[in-house]
Parts: structure tokens; C-alpha cells; sequence
């Protein structure tokens, strides 16, 4: 249960929905707006690993990280006076993590790194973690124990279990709707310290997953246990995953519901963490882009944002461009659940937007672009700053050419689309030469997101219309932000014709 209000601190503050809910799943009654000190109370971490764990830096008022003020001042001095910010839900939301595994077998210490260190601290109470995550965890930590799983050592590179990543479903259509984030179902992915299933280590794995299946899987009165996947890394760098996945138990399909439609998410694609405030930043998202639209979605992981776009807005076509080519799959099985009436067309790209970024938006009404926390690659930022320019360009080049269509030959072109998949009713559209009027920038790195935008701004060719701002991670400084820019109207200068004005006068109609 929680309790959900909108309250507004005057001009001075941006407009805070806060939806508070309870750091146990015990439903509570709902808790009285906070207004002061007693803000810092009713939405306090309230987590014994806070300080030791890297996780949380931010103890008090969960609902309003220090940097909301700032963003909102930032975004008042570039014209938008009227940002507000989603608090969302402020314990239990994190759905999907990615937990190193340390220690010894009687003793695992299963969690994240010490702010600065590579020590890992234990966080089985963490609070932010849905609460079914924190379960997986325990029963990991047994099978660990019972099967003498040995912990990854870095120093030695030697050990059986390197990470975990937990993703939570909450997507059971079989429970009444309030019912189903409790109930969410936990998809567990081992990385292995090995080059395959063949390994010397196999029957370890083989015993550990049976275990979580058996004692979390569908035999259970509670069925925590979605699915196990592994994955197999040896590499000695500090990346978590390696190439190699397995599908070892439960079902494959992993699905979830946000912004309107069903998304499939393999555990080798990008996922947003929290669910439920991604999927309010999505509805937020749908009001700025207009009806038929023809959209760009750059960085679009699995498609999530364009797909539920050519739902909601009924989209003429939507282009989405993706670096990792695992989010394929989940893409192609999402665009299976969409609606057969449907008509658009829908393309997934394994590109790289910052290469020839100007092929990926020619055509678009809207491009949306969802960057990693380091901001916009500086090819497409510095494009999408010229793009009045490439306009002219564009015009005055198809005015003196003749109009058949030339060969592509651009090979980043050629290859990009050999490896794209086309789906929808639509045929893909014609190549026209528009070029954007709208971009929404969706932002989880405050730092980059300011400096990409006043780039941006000072290029004029765009303007800011809009900002909102999301609780994606409480308990840290950290916001999601959600902006739109739309082309700046430039006023064309009279020219001066060298001809004297000559007075006219009125003729009053009598
Ligand atoms: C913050 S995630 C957003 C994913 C997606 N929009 C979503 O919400 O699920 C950023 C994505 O950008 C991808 N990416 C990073 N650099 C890229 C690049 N240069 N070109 C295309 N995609 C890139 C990452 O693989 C990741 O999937």
C-alpha cells in the first residue's frame, strides 16, 4: 500500500509527486505529506548497511534528492519555470542487480564494492532492493554453502561464482493487479568462473541452479524463482559479463509491463532497475511526441521506449539504433506482443549512433535518445547542433539535383541495415529528407546531461519546452530527467530592398 499526493513548494520549488511506500511490504497506513524535519523521518533510508555499502549515499529525505533543486534552478535559468519531479516509490524498487560474489563458501558476501575499494560488503537487508531480490539472495547464499560453491578470488582469478544478477518480474497477469509487485519473480543469472557447461566446475553449477529451482520454482507456497541463466566469463578485466549464455531452468522468456505494452528483456539487454518509475517517466514521454509521428529512438536498448511509442502515439514509423547486439532478440519478441493493428513501421538497427549519426535521424519528426550516464556521443550532440544548417544544405542541394533517388553506398549504411530487422504492418517509408523538430533527452547522468544541454542551447538550434525529473534511484543523488528541446523558430531579418517606403495611407471604409 502507499499513499500518493501531489505537493507543490511554490515558485521556488519544482512540483514533487511523492508516492511513499514503506520499507516492508506490510501494508502501513498512508504516511502524512512531510513538510519538515519530519520529511527527513518519514522518508529516511532506514538501512543497516548504509555507509559501509556504495549502494545509498543519501539517508534522508528520500523523496527529494539534493539535486532536484539544483535542476530545477538549472532548467528555470534556460526559460522552463514549471519542472517538476515524480518521487515514485522510495524503498524496495530496485528490480534488477548486479551483486558481486566474494568470500568463502560458508561465508559469501554477496552484494556491492566498498565506496573505493574492491572489498564487498554483504547487504541482505538492503532496502532498496525489492524485496524478493534480498529472498534470492539468502537462498543463494544456502545453495552456496551446501554445494561448496567457492567464491570468485580476483587475486587469484580462481573460484566458481564470480557475480549475480537478479531481475524481478512483476508481470503476472494470473494476480489482481495490486497484487503483482510483491509477487514479482526473481530471474537469476550466475556468472561462472569457466569457459562453458562443459567445464570442470559444470556439476557445481548444474547442482546450485536445481537447488534455487527446487526450493524457489513453481513447487513452492511461495514461487520466488522465475528462472536460472548462466553466464560464463574468465576474462581478467572487471567486466561482468562474458559472451556466453545458458538458459538452465524455468522459463526463458522473461516479461514485464511498462508504458503500455509487454516487453521482453533477455538478462543480456539493458534494463531500467526501477520499474515502476520508468514506466511513469513513460506515460510522461507519450504527451510530447504528437500522433503519427515518425520517431528516432538513439540508444534504444531493446526497443522499449520507440515500442511503446508506436503503440501509444500510433506512430508512422519508429527507427530504434542499439550498439549491443544482444537486445535484438528481446526486441523481436516484444514487437511479437504488439497490437496486429498496428500500422507502422518498425526497424531495430545493431549500429553505433555516433558514427554517421545524421543517417539515423533523416526522415524523423522526433528523436528521442537515452545515452549511458556519460552523456551524448560528441559526433551525434555536435549533428543535432547543426542540424539548421544540414537543413539548408539539404534544401538547396535537392532543388538543384534531379529527383531520382541515388544508390546508397555509404558501407556504415549498407551494413547497418543488413543487420536490422524490419517489423509491423508498414512497408518502411520512402527516405524523405526531414530533419527533426523535436528531441527528448532522457538523462540518468545529471553531470553530462547539463553540459550536452547547454551545448545544446548555445547552438540555437534548439529551445527547451519542457522538464521533468524522476526518482529513478532513491537513496543516492541521483535523478532521471526527461527534457524536451524543440526547434528554435529563427526570425528572418528583413531585407533592406533599397527602395524608399513610400507612406501609405489609411482609407477609413465609410
Ligand atoms: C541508458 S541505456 C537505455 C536503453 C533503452 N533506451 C531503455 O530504456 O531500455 C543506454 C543504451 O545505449 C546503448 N549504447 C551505448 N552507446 C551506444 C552507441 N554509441 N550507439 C548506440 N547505442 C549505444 C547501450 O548499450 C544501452 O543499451
Amino acid at each position: 500500500m502507499h499513499s500518493s499526493s501531489l505537493f507543490s513548494f511554490g515558485a521556488r520549488y519544482p512540483i514533487i509527486t511523492c508516492r511513499v511506500s514503506p520499507p516492508t511490504l506490510a501494508p502501513v497506513a498512508s504516511l502524512p505529506l512531510p513538510s519538515t524535519s519530519s520529511d527527513s523521518l518519514a522518508c529516511s533510508l532506514q538501512c543497516p548497511h548504509f555507509q559501509s555499502c556504495s549502494g545509498c549515499t543519501q539517508e534522508l529525505n528520500l523523496h527529494r534528492p539534493a539535486v532536484v533543486e539544483e535542476a530545477s534552478d538549472f532548467f528555470k535559468r534556460y526559460g522552463v519555470e514549471d519542472f517538476t519531479f515524480d518521487s515514485c516509490r522510495l524503498w524496495g524498487w530496485r528490480c534488477r542487480a548486479k551483486l558481486a560474489v566474494r568470500g568463502s563458501s560458508d561465508n559469501a558476501l554477496i552484494g556491492l564494492y566498498q565506496e573505493g575499494t574492491h572489498t564487498v560488503v554483504d547487504i541482505p537487508d538492503c532496502k532498496a532492493h525489492h524485496p524478493n531480490i534480498n529472498a534470492a539472495i539468502e537462498l543463494l547464499r544456502e545453495g552456496i554453502k551446501v554445494f561448496d560453491v567457492l567464491p570468485f578470488d580476483e587475486d587469484q582469478g580462481t573460484g566458481d561464482l564470480r557475480y549475480v544478477q537478479m531481475a524481478v518480474t512483476t508481470h503476472s497477469t494470473s494476480l489482481r493487479a495490486p497484487d503483482r509487485y510483491k509477487n514479482g519473480k526473481v530471474q537469476v543469472s550466475l556468472v561462472w568462473n569457466s569457459r562453458n557447461e562443459k567445464s570442470y566446475n559444470a556439476d557445481k553449477l548444474q547442482a546450485l541452479s536445481s537447488f534455487l529451482w527446487r526450493k524457489g520454482g513453481p513447487n513452492n507456497e511461495f514461487h520466488l524463482i522465475h528462472s536460472v541463466w548462466a553466464n560464463f566469463q574468465t576474462s581478467t578485466n572487471n567486466i561482468i559479463f562474458g559472451n556466453r549464455w545458458r538458459h538452465l531452468l524455468g522459463e526463458r522468456d522473461f516479461w514485464e509491463h511498462v508504458g503500455g505494452i509487454d516487453i521482453s528483456l533477455d538478462p543480456s539487454s539493458f534494463g531500467q532497475a526501477n520499474t515502476r518509475a520508468f514506466d511513469s517517466l513513460l506515460w510522461k514521454l507519450h504527451k510530447y511526441v504528437p500522433g503519427g509521428s515518425s520517431v528516432a529512438d538513439l540508444y534504444a536498448g531493446a526497443g522499449v521506449i520507440g515500442l511503446s511509442l508506436a503503440t501509444s502515439r500510433k506512430c508512422s514509423s519508429v527507427k530504434c539504433i542499439e550498439v549491443n547486439k544482444e537486445a535484438r532478440l528481446s526486441f523481436e519478441k516484444t514487437v511479437q506482443r504488439l497490437p496486429n493493428s498496428l500500422n507502422c513501421s518498425i526497424t531495430w538497427h545493431h549500429a553505433d549512433a555516433s558514427v554517421n549519426p545524421l543517417s539515423w535521424i533523416i526522415g524523423s519528426d522526433v528523436v528521442v535518445v537515452d545515452p549511458p550516464r556519460r552523456g551524448l556521443d560528441a559526433s551525434l550532440r555536435q549533428m543535432l547542433e547543426s542540424v539548421p544548417s544540414i537543413e539548408k544544405r539539404m534544401r538547396s542541394s535537392s532543388q538543384s539535383s534531379n529527383s531520382n533517388a541515388k544508390e546508397e553506398k555509404r558501407p556504415w549504411i549498407l551494413r547497418a541495415r543488413e543487420l536490422s530487422v524490419h517489423a509491423g504492418n508498414k512497408q518502411a517509408p520512402e527516405e524523405n529528407n526531414t530533419l527533426p523538430q523535436k528531441l527528448i533527452y532522457i538523462s540518468c547522468g545529471w553531470e553530462s546531461f547539463k553540459e550536452d544541454c547547454k551545448s545544446l542551447l548555445s547552438s540555437r538550434a534548439w529551445e527547451l519546452e519542457k522538464a521533468h525529473g524522476f526518482n529513478f534511484f532513491p537513496g543516492t543523488d541521483s535523478i532521471e530527467v526527461l527534457a524536451v528541446f524543440k526547434r528554435r523558430v529563427v526570425m528572418k531579418k528583413k531585407k533592406k530592398s533599397g527602395i524608399k517606403k513610400v507612406g501609405i495611407k489609411k482609407v477609413r471604409a465609410k
